[in-house]
Order: C-alpha cells, then structure tokens, then sequence
C-alpha cells in the first residue's frame, strides 16, 4: 500500500452523488492537483481525505493506517493532515508569530519556538511578525494560514481553493515560493483549483473532476494532447467545433491560416496577446465564429482567410 491511499471513497448528500468512487495512490513528498469546476466534489473528497467529513463508502489510509471520520473518532481531523482554504481561520487578536506559536502550545518549548522562526523565514514573514491579521495584505494572510498549518509538520496539506482572494501575479509568485518550502519539508501536497494554470505552477500530476467522476488523469501533455471530455480540452485552450461533424474539435492554435486554399472565413475581430494575436474569424459557409492564433500578426479586422488543419490535431470529444 503507498503512503497516502484512499480507496474507492464516496458521498452522496440527500441522495445526490457529490462524489462517485475515488481511489488515488501518493507517495510521500508527492504534490498533486486536483482541477474541477465548482461544485464538481474537490471540496468534499479534501474533507474525507483530512477525516473531517462520513464517506458513504470507502476508506482513507496514512502510513497504513486508517484515517477515521467524524462518526468514528471524538476529536476529527489529525495533525498529519492539515486543510487550508480561502478563509484563512486566523486569530484576530494574535500577531503573526502567536497564530503561528498558538498552534505548538502542547510541544517542547524550545521545540516551539524554533519552529516558529524556521517558518517565518521561510514564508518571508519576519518583517511581520508582530501586525495583526487586519494589518496583512491577503498574500501575506494566506502564508500566515499556511505556516499555521505547517507549525505541527503535517505529513499532508490539502490546500482548497487558497488562493482565490489573491490576484494572478501574487498567486504564482505565491505557489513558486510556497513549493520550495513543501519541498525542504517533504511534504505531500494536493492542491484543489478550479484554475489549470495555478495548479501547472505546483505540479504536472494532475487529476480532472468533473461532476463528482475522475475525468482524466494525467501529466498536463497527456491532458492537452488527448482529453477525454470537452471540459478537459477547454481548461487548455477554446475548441473550435468543425462544421458538419458531430463532435470533431480544433485548438485555435492548430488552425493554419493562409491567403488562398481552404476554408474560407473572414477576420471579424483582433486581439493583441503576449505570443501572438487571437483573432476572432466567421466561417463563411457555415456561418460559424472560430478563435484562431495568428502568430506572425498578419491579419487585420475585415480580412479574408482560407483555414486548414492537420488531421491528427483533430480532437474527437
Ligand atoms: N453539506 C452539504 N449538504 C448538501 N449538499 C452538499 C454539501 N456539501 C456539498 N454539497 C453538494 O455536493 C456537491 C459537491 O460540492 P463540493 O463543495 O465538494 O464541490 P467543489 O468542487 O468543492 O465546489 P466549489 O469549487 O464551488 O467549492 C455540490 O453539488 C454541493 O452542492
């Protein structure tokens, strides 16, 4: 049995499946990420994973043994797993270093405090170890919560959604920052997002949820290249649909644009991005709005263009 094993575990709520069997095998120091719209059951597979959620079925096992759930156990939840979401849970009233410390009460004294200043330096918390929660921006928050976590060395972080209130920028600088600090511990991660770009920024493991079922799993290539589902195309890119077929996709990036030769369509609108310009293009036959990359920059609004593609780009969805 690997290190982290949940096997076969689901939930229903008033009889309607939030999640459907789930079995996922880690070992330690493994991140994973677990992408899925909302209300897809991330939520709720974290809560059964840390024990603080009754599964309907199935278990959940650390180092071989059973993590139990509320119905099984006074006190839920265990020090070895810790979840983290966007209400970051911290104490008003402490500074930075006690909501930290708060969390070690019960260890060794000199324990204690040098783990507190092992994580403040790590998170680059130093220069605010003595503000209060309101006086944080919400990055600095979100690492305050995070080394609450990570005070009593939690074998597994689960991180729901923790991010959400921070804008894109913070977010990556965050996650780049925060996955040398799992690494240095060794700890094993499984990162919830609805965002396929934040969890690229952790790891390349990836698990898609969608409507409580596992809709692939895989590396971000694998996923991109060969989706299972329409959802698991449209978290890399849009899909143009071809005309005529039934369920036959394109990536914008796959279209070939020419001046003569294919299908014909014309430039309805042009957008300026960092490696080239996405440009919205109406099929002319079929009436049908397509986006497209032109890379070279070399079609304007109003333009003609004749599109063609190979057929091994095709996605059958
Ligand atoms: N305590 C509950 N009682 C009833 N239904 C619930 C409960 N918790 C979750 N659900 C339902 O279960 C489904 C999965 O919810 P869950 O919170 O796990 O999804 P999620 O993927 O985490 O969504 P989000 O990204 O919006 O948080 C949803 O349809 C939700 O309404």
């Amino acid at each position: 049995m690997s290190y982290f094993s949940i096997s076969n575990v689901s939930k229903s709520y008033d009889e309607i499946p939030a999640l459907q069997p789930f079995s996922l095998e880690m070992n330690q120091g493994d991140f994973l990420a677990i992408v899925g719209e909302s209300g897809s059951g991330k939520s709720t597979l974290l809560k059964i994973m840390a024990g603080l959620e009754v599964q309907d079925s199935g278990e959940v096992f650390l180092g071989g043994k059973p993590i139990l759930n509320p119905n099984q156990k006074i006190v839920s939840g265990y020090d070895e797993i810790r979840l983290i979401h966007q209400n970051f849970h911290l104490y008003p009233n402490s500074t930075v270093e006690e909501n930290i410390s708060r969390q070690l009460l019960h260890y060794e004294k000199e324990y204690a405090k040098s783990r507190v200043a092992q994580l403040l330096k790590l998170l680059g918390l130093n220069d605010f170890k003595d503000r209060f929660p309101r006086q944080l921006s919400g990055g600095q928050k979100q690492k305050v919560a995070i080394g609450k976590a990570m005070a009593v060395e939690p074998d597994i972080l689960l991180l729901d959604e923790p991010f959400s209130s921070l804008d894109t920028i913070q977010t990556h600088r965050l996650i780049s920052e925060l996955k040398e600090i799992f690494k240095e511990f060794g700890t094993t991660v499984i990162f919830v997002t609805h965002d396929l770009d934040d969890a690229l920024r952790l790891t390349d493991n990836l698990i898609i949820l969608q409507k409580g079922k596992v809709a692939q799993k895989g590396t971000s290539r694998q996923l991109c290249e060969k989706p299972n589902t329409k959802y698991v195309a449209q978290l890399f890119s849009p899909i143009n649909k071809l005309p005529d077929t039934k369920n036959s996709y394109i990536r914008p990036a796959d279209v070939k644009l020419r001046t003569k030769g294919g299908l014909l369509a014309h430039v309805t609108d042009s957008r300026f991005l960092v490696h080239y310009n996405s440009l919205q293009i109406q099929l002319k036959e079929s009436g049908i709005t397509w986006e497209v990359d032109d890379p070279q920059r070399k079609y304007e609004i109003g333009d003609r263009v004749y599109l063609s593609w190979d057929g091994p780009k095709v996605m059958t969805l």
